[in-house]
């Protein structure tokens, strides 16, 4: 679906991404590794926020790759990436409902679909229905985006994604902030948007990403130092080394990285 090959971003002196040759079939892989390995910065350059220095992104299209190593944010979702935001990206003061419609219907004006005519409102109204359906926010649509718990505004920012007809799913920390009891909400959620999507997940919690990871990608110092299925990444002596080093299995009831150094969690 996706792949990038020598990708690196240096900041100045620093090289925040190094080298990274990177490929997401429809799975779900997990990007881990310590505070500043670059796993923010290689979220901004797959999504286009940010320009690599060296080397290429593409999609695959069809039987084809096409280079988006240039596509600017609106290109690059357009082409099919979008991404939940690590920090919350939703218009406030809106309804749940009107969030996800006004990304349903921003995409559905991009494409051009087939179907936009004079019931495009009533049409985009009914996909964000089915939209929260499907991320458990049916009985909010009506809540004020603002006055939702942490947990479900993860869920809503998915649903947001979602609305984009995305092909690949970029997810930055889904579960930061979220309380304890939400966490297998979370993990269902990321579990049912992989079945149709390439998802790339972002998560500092390894009880979830060890539950929910088809294939597991360690960044260290801004470089790939294993790559596997859970079981063998999570036995790999340098990772262990260079992040794991403090995680024990079996406490996925916490939540992740901005609450601090909890268990199940390692930063
Ligand atoms: N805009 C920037 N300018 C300069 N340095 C930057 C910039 N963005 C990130 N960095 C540096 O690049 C490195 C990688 O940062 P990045 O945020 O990608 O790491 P991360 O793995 O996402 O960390 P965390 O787990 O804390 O979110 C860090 O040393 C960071 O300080």
């Amino acid at each position: 679906m996706l792949r990038t090959a020598g990708l690196t971003k240096r900041f100045g002196g620093l090289t925040a991404v190094d080298s990274v040759d990177f490929e997401l079939d429809e799975e779900l892989t997990s990007l881990i590794g310590p505070n500043g390995a670059g796993k923010t910065t290689f979220f901004d350059l797959l999504t286009g926020v940010l320009e690599p220095t060296e080397g290429t992104i593409e999609l695959r299209a069809g039987d084809e790759w096409r280079d988006v190593t240039e596509a600017a944010p609106h290109g690059t979702a357009r082409l099919g990436v979008h991404r939940s935001y690590q920090v919350t990206n939703l218009f406030p003061t809106s309804t749940v409902l009107e969030n996800v419609r006004v990304a349903a219907q921003a995409h559905g004006e991009d494409s051009m679909r087939a179907w936009r005519n004079v019931n495009a409102f009533t049409d985009y109204a009914e996909e964000a229905h089915r939209i929260l359906e499907r991320v458990g926010l049916d009985g909010e649509a009506h809540t004020v985006a603002e006055t939702l718990s942490h947990g479900a505004k993860r869920q809503l920012e998915v649903g947001i994604a979602l609305a984009g007809d995305p092909d690949v799913l970029l997810l930055d920390e889904p579960n930061a902030g979220v309380s304890s009891e939400s966490v297998g909400d979370i993990i269902d959620l990321i579990e049912d948007v992989a079945d149709d999507h390439a998802v790339l997940l972002v998560e500092h919690n390894m009880d979830i990403v060890m539950n929910v990871s088809d294939h597991i990608v360690v960044l260290d110092r801004g470089s790939v130092i294993a790559d596997g299925p859970p079981s063998e990444v999570r036995g790999d002596p340098t990772v262990q080394e260079a992040y794991l080093g403090g995680y024990e299995p079996g406490t996925a009831g916490r939540s992740g990285s901005d609450t601090g150094s909890e268990e199940g969690s390692v930063a």
